[in-house]
């Protein structure tokens, strides 16, 4: 298979599970999904509904796509999409994020991380 690490988004020599490191820590929400997937369009429509931008990773677009499902397997101990994390923790996939969203907590989440980066951005 060659190279495996070398032609995803943000082209990087370090292993999927360090690129999804990277990638959840750079970005206050990051969906893990597939274009053609209902369940991603109803999570990110959470996200778009509340005004809050997120990352979206559609991994039927990259070529090894099936390497970051298996390195989210072994982060979240699930490879199905959309996987979902908010202020670098994962929060769950659309049903889990749905009813955080029901009982009010999605939104506080958000909020923390963009406080966080304000404070860092002070220092
Ligand atoms: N209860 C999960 C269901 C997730 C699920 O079943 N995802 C399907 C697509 S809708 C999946 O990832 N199938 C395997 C794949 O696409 O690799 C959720 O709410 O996120
Ligand atoms: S809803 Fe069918 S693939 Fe996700």
């Amino acid at each position: 298979m060659g190279n495996s690490t070398s032609s995803f988004w943000g082209k990087s020599t370090t292993t999927p599970v360090n690129q999804i490191q990277e990638t959840i820590s750079n970005n206050c929400v990051v969906i893990f999904s597939k274009t053609s997937c209902s369940y991603c369009s109803m999570a990110k429509k959470i996200f778009h509904d509340m005004n809050v931008n997120y990352k979206a990773v559609e991994l039927d677009m990259l070529e090894y796509g099936n390497q970051f499902q298996d390195a989210l397997h072994k982060m979240t101990g699930e490879r199905t999409v959309p996987r979902i994390f908010v202020n670098g923790r994962f929060i769950g996939g659309a049903a889990d994020t749905h009813r955080l969203h029901k009982e009010g907590k999605l939104l506080p989440l958000v909020h923390q991380c963009y406080l966080k980066k304000k404070q860092e951005e002070r220092h």
